[in-house]
């Protein structure tokens, strides 16, 4: 008996307490006239594995550089009711952030690749030590921390880049498309490795994809976004009784997941392009 709920709208729980990070009437207006966000808003919760999913250029990377203050919206407001803020409105050392290219330092070994943001936040390396032990330890490299860059398969540098970013122990881990750029045997590994840590550790994602398969199989919510102007489109529960594992990927009920999903995407995609 399967349980896989999917309905076209309401994962937006908005009791307070439960709310991480909201997106509140957040558009983003480039100075080449570009408006890659529109009025939108979203309210993250705590713990949640949440994806943006959508066609390209809808705004997915402006949002979440905009949630990791890498950028500012042009008008909205990032709020984060229950964190401590730093002087800019930020909140103290809660985010990771995942690139899409792994930006290792190439001259570094990996173990200094991942003390990197210790460092700059004043740790000694024996005191970042066994931090950053046990973090490669739960990415499986623990036995290439003397290793460099360049010695590491692509699968690998990515996973030193997880490490960076989860070695500060963060409450939200953003992730920019981390995967595209790798094969699909290597990309369904560090799926399953990231569905792992998010268990194990409780921490909030936003992953970014184009991929209606890797949403289906990480989330449990995927966020559809449509473009001209960006904003959210669908906001889809997803819900399984199954453990998510090669077993789930050839299972019913993700195949119907993906059915759904790949029907709000299809739609979204058809609004943004007839510009309504
Ligand atoms: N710095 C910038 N200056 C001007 N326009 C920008 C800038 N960054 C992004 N854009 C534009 O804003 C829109 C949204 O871009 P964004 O990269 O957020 O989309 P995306 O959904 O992440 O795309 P993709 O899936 O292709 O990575 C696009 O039209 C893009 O060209």
């Amino acid at each position: 008996m399967t349980d896989t709920t999917l309905a076209a709208a309401p994962a937006t729980d908005t009791a307070k307490g439960r709310v991480l990070v909201s997106m509140r009437n957040v558009s983003k207006l480039f100075s080449n006239g570009t408006l890659a966000l529109k009025d939108m808003t979203l309210n993250v919760q705590r713990g949640e594995f949440l994806s943006l999913l959508g066609p390209s250029g809808c705004g997915k990377s402006t949002a979440l550089r905009i949630i990791a203050g890498l950028g500012e919206p042009s008008t909205g407001s990032i709020d984060w009711p229950s964190s401590q803020l730093d002087s800019r409105g930020k909140p103290k050392g809660d985010i990771g952030f995942v690139f899409q290219e792994p930006t290792l330092m190439p001259w570094a070994t990996v173990f200094s690749n991942v003390y990197l943001p210790l460092r700059l936040s004043g740790v000694s390396k024996s005191d970042a030590r066994p931090r950053i032990m046990d973090v490669l330890a739960s990415v499986g490299l623990a036995d290439f921390h003397k290793a460099y860059p360049r010695e590491l398969s692509g699968g690998m540098k990515m996973r030193v880049s997880i490490a960076r970013a989860l070695v500060t122990k963060p409450k939200l881990l953003l992730m920019d498309e981390p995967f595209a750029a790798l094969d699909e045997i290597t990309r369904q590994k560090l799926n399953d490795d990231v569905l792992r840590l998010w268990r194990d550790s409780g921490i909030t994602v936003i992953f970014v994809t184009h991929s209606v398969f890797e949403s289906a199989f990480l989330s449990n919510r995927i966020v559809v976004m449509r473009a001209r102007p960006g904003q959210v489109y669908s906001d889809l529960p997803i819900k399984t009784s199954l453990t998510r594992d090669s077993h789930y990927r050839t299972s019913e009920e993700y195949r119907a997941t993906t059915d759904t999903v790949s029907r709000a995407l299809q739609e979204a995609i058809e609004i943004g392009a007839a510009g309504k």
